[in-house]
Order: structure tokens, then sequence, then C-alpha cells
């Protein structure tokens, strides 16, 4: 299976933080959501992939091209959709088409005023009077336009209402029936990735915690109750995280299996969504 996104071994420090020798495959014609908590490194990650920054070390091949040489072919095949207002003051869309459309080679005019005409964007209005919500659609409608092979989308559902949210998850769905194409996207909210992500890229603390597949992850991760009788030395290797009570424990597993096979029906095992695997990570990756 092809990588269209290849990180290894990417380093880049800042003052209090920093990404340590990560390594990120994003796999050819799937939805990879990219998620970890606010701070956990993903804008930078994103802006790394972008060439908006640059690594302090390792290296990033895209479609297993290097921006050194080949910048301007990478980018007429990535539709690139971020958060913010980063259009010009006083501009409108018919302005900003106007100075984009002529940077991509495979810039296509009916698609783009038919997602116009679908997002139910103004054409003449400045697009600092814009909404967040048409921001996002006025980016999106831009970065899909020109026939991207990759899109990669940073936050592209922060801000937005539950309708547009859906309508976009539907979008996405939609344009991945066209075999090759790829997304990657960071979000906060784990309930979007049921409905369209194939992986889960997940970053805690600038590192990559792990890269699989929806199912792996459905399949792997659990979270398991009990009383605390059942907890010594040898059993809590089992768990990645336990969260101790009066009453009893809580705790995450990344190995199912293995927690059946220690403690079988002694315990209760439940499957670990997103939002609990990110909740029980939250102080960091242990390394156990
Ligand atoms: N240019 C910079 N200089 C110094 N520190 C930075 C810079 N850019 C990002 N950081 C720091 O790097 C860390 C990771 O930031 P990043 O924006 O990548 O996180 P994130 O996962 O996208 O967070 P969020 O979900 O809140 O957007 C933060 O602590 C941030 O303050």
């Amino acid at each position: 299976m092809e990588n269209v996104v290849e990180l290894t071994n990417v380093t880049k420090t800042f003052k209090d933080f920093s990404i340590k020798n990560m390594d990120l495959q994003v796999k050819q014609g799937f939805v990879t959501g990219f998620i970890g908590a606010n701070g956990a490194g993903k804008s930078t990650t994103i802006k790394m992939i972008m060439n908006l920054l640059r690594p302090d070390a390792g290296e990033v091949k895209l479609f297993g091209l290097d921006y050194k040489t080949h910048e301007k072919a990478m980018k007429e095949r990535i539709g690139f959709v971020y958060d913010g207002n980063v259009f010009f003051d006083g501009l409108n869309l018919k302005d900003i088409k106007r100075i984009v459309a002529p940077a991509y080679k495979q810039w296509d005019d009916t698609l783009f005023y038919r997602y116009v005409e679908q997002f139910e964007l103004p054409l003449t209005k400045a697009m600092k009077t814009f909404s967040k919500g048409m921001q996002m659609k006025a980016s999106l409608a831009i970065a899909l336009s020109h026939h991207a092979e990759l899109i990669i989308m940073d936050e592209p559902t922060a801000g937005l209402d539950p309708i547009f949210r859906r309508e976009l998850l539907d979008l996405l769905q939609e344009l991945m029936m066209d075999g090759d194409r790829t997304i990657f996207f960071s979000t906060h909210i784990t309930t979007d990735l049921d409905r369209i992500a194939d992986y889960i890229a997940f970053i805690q603390s600038g590192e990559l915690v792990f890269n699989q597949s929806i199912h792996e992850v459905a399949e792997n991760y659990a979270l398991v109750k009990g009383g605390l009788e059942l907890l010594d030395r040898d059993t809590e290797k089992a768990f990645i995280h336990i969260h101790r009570a009066p009453t009893g424990f809580e705790a995450l597993a990344d190995n199912m299996k293995a927690v059946k096979s220690i403690f079988g029906d002694t315990v209760v095992i439940e499957r670990a969504s997103l939002e609990d695997i990110m909740y029980y990570m939250k102080g960091g990756v242990p390394h156990v």
C-alpha cells in the first residue's frame, strides 16, 4: 500500500515544546483523522507536512517527493484547508479566485462555481465579513477546485454548526468515491471520525502514540473495570493508565485479548471510545 505522506524521524523543537522523532505515514485512498489534545502538536505537524515550517531534523516526503526539489509540483497536488481568516482584507471570493486559479494547472472553474453554489457563498461580498463557517466553506471550495489528490485540513469542523459539520463530512465521503484521493485532517471532535475515518493517528505531547485503522483501535483498546483486589504488580502491566477509586478501578488497555486472558470474566471489559483513549492518556505517553 502506497503512502502519500511519509514523515521519517521528524523533529521540531520550540522553547517549551517539541515533536520528537516522528514517523508518520498517511495511506493513499483513505481518510486519516489526526487527533490529540490542545497543544499536542497537530498544527505543527501539519505545517511541516505543508512546508510552512521546516523540521530541525528528519525527512518529509509527499507522493515520494521532497520539497527541496519538487515544491511546486507537490503543492499542485494538495488541497489545503485551514482555520481562520487567511484571506486578504477587502477582497471578495471572485477576486481570490482570480489570484489563486492561475497557480494551478488543473484549476477547474466549473467545479469552483459548483461548490460556490452548493455552499451558498456570495461571490462579491468582502470575505472579511464572512462568518467562520463561510470562511471554512470558501477555503474548502478553493482547495477542492484544482483536483487535488491529497486534501489536508487543520480542524475543518471546529466552530461549525452541527448541520454544516454533517454536510462537510458527507461531502468528504463523496470525494472519497473517487478511488485514489487521500484525506488527512486534524480534529478535536472524535465523533466526526466514527463517520468517515479509516485510520486514526493519535498524537500526545509531540509523540505519535499510534496510527491504526479504526477497526484495529476498536479491537485493541478497552476500558476495564474491576475490584482493586485484582490489581498487583503483574496484572497492572496490562494497562496503560489506571484510575483507582474506593469502589474499584477503571483502566485503559491497548491489548484487549491480553486483558481477557489475564482477568477472564472477573472484570467488565468495554470498547474504549477515542474520547476515552484521549482522556486516559492526557497525562502524556506512558512508557511501561
Ligand atoms: N512558532 C512557535 N513558537 C513557539 N512555540 C510554538 C510555536 N508554534 C507552536 N508552538 C507550541 O507548540 C505546541 C503545539 O502547538 P500546536 O499548535 O501544534 O498544537 P495543536 O495540537 O494543533 O493544538 P490545538 O488543538 O490547540 O490547536 C504548543 O505548546 C504551542 O504553544
